[in-house]
Parts: C-alpha cells; sequence; structure tokens
C-alpha cells in the first residue's frame, strides 16, 4: 500500500493528511494502479468523497504529504492541466447547475474538456434514455444522475472518479451504468475509482478494493484475491469446547460456536486454516466465501480493538 513513486500508478499519496474539525483523513500512503478500476468501500463519513475532493485539488492537505495524480502532483501552485483528463462525478448534484437544461450543462462542459465528444455525448444519453429538455433542478434524482454520468464519460477521460454513482438510478438505469462502464475499461488504459455502498457493483466492477474507516485505509486489496482467501468455514469437532484451539488458526478473524461441536470460522487464510483444523482432527463441513460487508466488519473490528 506503500506508494514509492510508481509509474504505473493513476493515484499516490504519501503521508498524506486532510485535517477537518471533527474528522481527520489519512495519514494515507496509496498507490492506485492504473488501468483497473479501485473500488473505495467504507461506512457512511469514512472519507471517500473527501478523498475525492483531495485528488482534485478541492482539499487542502497537512505540509509533508504528497498527492500525485496522472502523474502530476498536485499541491498549491502547480498546474492543474490534468484534471482535463478526468470524469468526476460528485456525490450530489452541483447548486449552481440548478438552473441549466443537459445540453447547456454539456455545452459548458465541452468547453472545459479537449477531448469532449459529442457524438458520445448523445449516445450516451440515449443510451440511458436521460433525453430531456429540462432545467437539471425539474429533473427526477435518477434522470440528472443520467446525465452526469453522461458528462462525466463524454470526454473519454483516462481517470475516472465516481462517487456513489448508481445513487437514485432504477434497476434497468443501473444495468445500463455498469454496460456503459464496462464498455469504458475495455479500453484497457482507463482507470476508475469507485465509492460504492453496493455490493453488486463493487463485485461486477472492482479489480481492487479499497477498504477506509474513520479516515484510515484499512487495506488494499485485489478482489479476486480478497474473496479467495476470506472464507467463513463451518468446522465439526466430535467433543466441544475446542474453540480455544481453532482461536489459533492462522488468519483467524472471528470463530463462535454455534452448537455444540460446531464452529463458525472466519479467516483471511483459507487454505492454511482448513489445513489447520483438518491436521487436528476438525472436520471442515463446508467453506463459503465472505460477503464484503462481513470482511469490512472484521476489518473494522480489528482496527477498532487497536485505537
Ligand atoms: N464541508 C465539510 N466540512 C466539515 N466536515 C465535513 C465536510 N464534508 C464532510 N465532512 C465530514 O468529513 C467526514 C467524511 O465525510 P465524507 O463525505 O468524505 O464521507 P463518505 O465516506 O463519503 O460518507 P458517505 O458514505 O456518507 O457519503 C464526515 O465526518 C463528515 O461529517
Amino acid at each position: 500500500m506503500i506508494a514509492d513513486g510508481n509509474p504505473e500508478a493513476a493515484v499516490s499519496l504519501r503521508q498524506v493528511a486532510v485535517r477537518r474539525e471533527r474528522f481527520t483523513l489519512g495519514p494515507l500512503n496509496i498507490e492506485v494502479p492504473r488501468g483497473l478500476v479501485t473500488a473505495v468501500v467504507g461506512p457512511n463519513g469514512s472519507g471517500k468523497s473527501t478523498l475525492f475532493r483531495l485528488l482534485l485539488k478541492m482539499e487542502p492537505y497537512d505540509d509533508g504529504g504528497e498527492v500525485e495524480v496522472l502523474g502530476h502532483p498536485v499541491k498549491p501552485g502547480a498546474d492543474e492541466s490534468f484534471k482535463t483528463g478526468i470524469g468526476y462525478l460528485a456525490e450530489l448534484p452541483h447548486a449552481y447547475e440548478d438552473s441549466l437544461t443537459a445540453e447547456e450543462k454539456a455545452r459548458f462542459a465541452s468547453m472545459w474538456y479537449p477531448g469532449w465528444d459529442w457524438d458520445r455525448y448523445r449516445k450516451l444519453i440515449r443510451s440511458f434514455d436521460a433525453e430531456s429538455p429540462d432545467k437539471l433542478k425539474k429533473m427526477s434524482k435518477g434522470m440528472r444522475r443520467k446525465v452526469e454520468l453522461a458528462c462525466a464519460l463524454a470526454h473519454n477521460p483516462e481517470l475516472l472518479l465516481l462517487d456513489e454513482p448508481s445513487s437514485g438510478l432504477d434497476p434497468f438505469a443501473w444495468k445500463t451504468m455498469l454496460g456503459e462502464l464496462q464498455r469504458y475499461m475495455e479500453q484497457g488504459d482507463r482507470t476508475m475509482i469507485i465509492a460504492s455502498h453496493i455490493t453488486e457493483e463493487v463485485r461486477r466492477l472492482a479489480d481492487c478494493i479499497l477498504f477506509v474507516h474513520r479516515g484510515k485505509a484499512l487495506g488494499f486489496y485485489e478482489k479476486d484475491q480478497l474473496f479467495d482467501s476470506w472464507r467463513a468455514l463451518a468446522v465439526a469437532s466430535p467433543e466441544p469446547g475446542r474453540i480455544a484451539e481453532l482461536a489459533k488458526s492462522p488468519g483467524l478473524q472471528g470463530v463462535a460456536e454455534s452448537a455444540p461441536g460446531i464452529y463458525q470460522l472466519e479467516t483471511d487464510l483459507a487454505e492454511e486454516a482448513e489445513a489447520y483444523c483438518r491436521e487436528r482432527g476438525f472436520q471442515v463441513m463446508g467453506s463459503r466465501r465472505m460477503e464484503l460487508e462481513d470482511i469490512l466488519s472484521c476489518l473494522i473490528r480489528k482496527e477498532d480493538a487497536r485505537r
């Protein structure tokens, strides 16, 4: 997770801290790889939106930290032209755009982004079924979201930052969005960072997952590896009361005796834990992938115990 000036990184953070009156993000040391989708997953108020704003130079950070986006330093006085290579979908709509129509918003964006492609924009609007002459403030939440998504994608940005993009979308629009985002990533050289509370969205889109909680990074994982190694095992023993033995199993994240001699064991080293159990005469009756929220709960529990 420590950044070391890796040119393969789309985003590098070194010892970066954002301080507010009642909240601190960081210090963060993170490298987000290029060409992949990284999902930022964490409870409400954990700092996901603040992280996005930091990357767009909308949040000042403490001296001593270093932020690099697409190879450019993000710091006071530095050139900001790299921002034209970013597509950003904020969590909430901007009030100053309320009185614009979709077409007017798009015209405004087209002046800012050299790579703006009207043909691409119109195709996206059609694909989202979001053709409307209304002002943005008169649109439904989902309709406005679709317009904003089309605008974030229309210049085919090198880096796409999506803050809870599916908020307000109906299931059809959600599916369309997934398809468009997958097509965007199929180009092979694009990078996406997405904050999401939707497990299915993370499962389908993400290559990597960054867990955050109370402004701290709890871990950066390759998704498939994460789901392979974090498992819940159902373990049986002919005699009850052997929980202390299981509590020493590799990668232990949690263990409970659900019935006499029947244990639920959560581990982030599934293969090693299964071998450990078998060597000691336990029977491994089942092994299932843990859900994203369960993994996040385990990480939070560990972090809270450390505090
Ligand atoms: N403008 C602000 N001024 C002061 N504190 C703020 C401001 N915006 C957010 N915060 C605080 O910063 C913390 C992180 O907020 P942030 O919006 O980054 O979290 P989040 O992970 O995106 O949450 P959610 O999942 O609810 O969108 C919260 O404690 C929030 O109250």
